[in-house]
């Protein structure tokens, strides 16, 4: 019998989309092109579609597969190494923060958790008053927002939240605080709570079965397993991108090349990504920040166990959040967080909670009552928190260093108590702080004593990010960014970036909606000016 869900991948293939996958090649090869676009997830889906309707020939590279729904298998062992940069396993340099991030084509849209926010107003006018962006205020940036919400099917999610969602709505019911229903970019979703392995039944509107197939339906090239190892750079223009193509394994090179020259180049390699380029191809910048002010949302864990099934690996992932503490405080004096409660699936589980033998046992035991919240902390706006820096290893692949804060560490420790109370008001039997030195609390007074003892030191807390942002930051000159409000390079004429990296500080809630716009207002500037 045949699947009623269609692989648009395959379909697309089989109508003959042009797809090199660059681990197939046995010799060197040359292409040109209008615009070749570096990555294929958030805003290398949007620079896709925008560029290649217009009639410019696109190519689009990316470092990971082509998949597609057929492939998905709601199965973390066959996800991870597949879809994940470092098999999910990347780590910042002194290994204190686990960043999940995308490699695969649709980048980390093809297996994020669907939650859609605008930037919050908040956010461009810090951007305005402190990174002297005055354009980007709320009108300018409303049509973008509504266009991409439009183009990716997002609404708020009408089915009732999970039992993992709902102990935060309880919790903050119960305590007087606000929370609310999340938008996501979803149609015909099945609710089934595998969004972080791709969607099996493509109802996540990602890049892969939104503008991607759109793009190459128009005409562009993509070339997959091929990884952008420098600029082409020549005075004030950039001639084109110099690629690996990576073998069998889709890791490591191997040993061909590939020369991409273009009229125009377009970053779009995610926030860690992007800044490499530019550092490994030694690219000017006279506002010495390329791969500086690199921000995650670094994020810090609750786990409760209930009294009731809550089953956290089933039902849509994120639908219920919290604004409480993200505006409680002016943005300069302390940091806030936004709360949210991640899907939770074993592998993910094992490797975030803390202890080791019998214990980690017992706690992987109680998954099925098992509530977990997170705090993402908004970094970029207190002049302590500068965010971290992406370097290049000897071997050209890119380490962010990210020191943990000051101000940080007091917005954890906020935000550890806040989930402890929500989880109690909520309920919980016992609530666990994911740090080393915390053992289950029966009470919230427990709680509160134990986190007054818990040292601030790296390795002990569990941090974890999916969110990059930063690295090649917009300024209002060439003194104060990388690239100016619609991306373009400084310092070269033919050289935009739109992805997560043209963001001056964090977000201070889930980036992707924020990627889309700054990715099709930039790229439509871009389209008229070659046109
Ligand atoms: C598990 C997970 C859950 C998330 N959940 C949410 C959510 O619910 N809501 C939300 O708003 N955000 C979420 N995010 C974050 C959101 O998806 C990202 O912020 C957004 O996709 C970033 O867009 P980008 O274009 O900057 O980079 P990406 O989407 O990461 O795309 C970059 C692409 O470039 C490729 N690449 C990198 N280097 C090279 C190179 N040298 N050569 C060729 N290709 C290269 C990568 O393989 C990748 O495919 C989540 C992310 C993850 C990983």
């Amino acid at each position: 019998m045949t699947s009623p869900i269609h692989d648009t991948s395959l379909e697309g293939l089989a109508r003959g989309w042009r797809v090199t996958d660059a681990s197939t090649l046995k010799a060197n090869q040359n292409l040109e092109c209008d615009v070749v676009i570096v990555g294929s997830g958030a805003g290398g889906g949007m620079a896709a579609e925008s560029l290649a309707r217009r009639g410019l020939s696109v190519v689009l590279i990316e470092e990971g597969g082509l998949l597609g729904a057929s492939r998905f298998k709601m199965v973390e062992a066959l996800a991870y190494p597949e879809l994940y940069q470092e098999s999910a396993g990347r780590q910042t340099a002194d290994k204190a923060i686990t960043i999940l991030q995308g490699r695969t084509v649709g980048g980390s849209t093809t297996v994020n958790w669907t939650s859609s926010f605008r930037t919050p107003a908040t956010t461009l006018a810090w951007w305005r008053d402190a990174h002297g962006l005055a354009g980007l205020t709320d009108a300018e940036m409303a049509p973008w927002f509504a266009q991409v919400e439009a183009r990716l099917a997002i609404d708020t999610w009408a089915m009732p939240p999970n039992p993992n969602n709902s102990v935060l709505e309880k919790g903050c019911a119960a305590l007087g605080l606000s929370s609310a229903r999340m938008r996501r970019n979803v149609k015909g979703c099945w609710n089934l709570g595998y969004c972080g392995m791709g969607c099996p039944t493509n109802a996540k509107q990602s890049m892969l079965v939104t503008t991607i197939p759109a793009a190459l339906d128009a005409g562009a090239h993509l070339l997959t397993r091929a990884r952008a190892e420098r600029l082409l750079l020549q005075g004030r223009r950039v001639a084109g991108v110099i690629l690996a193509a990576l073998g069998a394994d889709g890791i490591r090179p191997s040993g061909q090349t590939l020369t991409v020259r273009a009229r125009e180049v377009v970053l779009a390699a995610g926030a860690i990504g992007t800044p490499a380029i530019l550092l490994r191809s030694g690219a000017a910048d006279a506002s010495a920040q390329t791969g500086k002010r690199t921000f995650l949302h670094p994020v810090v864990l609750s786990g409760a166990v209930m009294n009731e099934e809550i089953r956290p690996w089933q039902g849509a992932p994120q639908t219920v959040y919290s604004d409480e503490f993200l505006h409680r405080w002016p943005l300069a004096e302390r940091v806030g967080y936004k709360l949210e409660v991640p899907p939770i699936h074993p592998v993910l589980l094992g490797t975030t909670l803390t202890g080791f033998g019998s214990a980690h046992r017992g706690q992987m035991r109680q998954m099925p009552n098992l509530n977990v919240m997170l705090a993402l902390t908004r970094d970029g706006f207190h002049p302590e928190s500068t965010g971290g820096q992406v370097k290049l290893r000897g071997d050209g692949s890119p380490l962010l260093d990210y020191p943990l804060t000051a101000p940080l560490w007091d917005a954890f420790r906020h935000a550890w108590l806040t989930m402890a109370e929500l989880q109690f008001a909520a309920g919980a039997q016992s609530v666990l702080t994911v740090h080393e030195d915390a053992a289950p609390a029966r009470t919230l007074a427990e709680a509160h004593a134990q986190l007054q003892a818990l040292p601030d030191e790296v390795l002990r807390a569990r941090v974890v990010s999916a969110h990059v942002m930063g690295g090649a930051a917009m300024g209002k000159d060439e003194q104060s960014g990388v690239v100016d409000a619609h991306g373009r390079h400084w310092q070269y004429d033919n050289l935009t970036v739109v992805d997560g990296s043209v963001f001056p500080t964090s977000i201070g809630a889930n980036p992707q909606v924020s990627v889309y716009a700054f990715a099709a207002r930039s790229t439509d500037a871009l389209g008229k000016r070659l046109a």
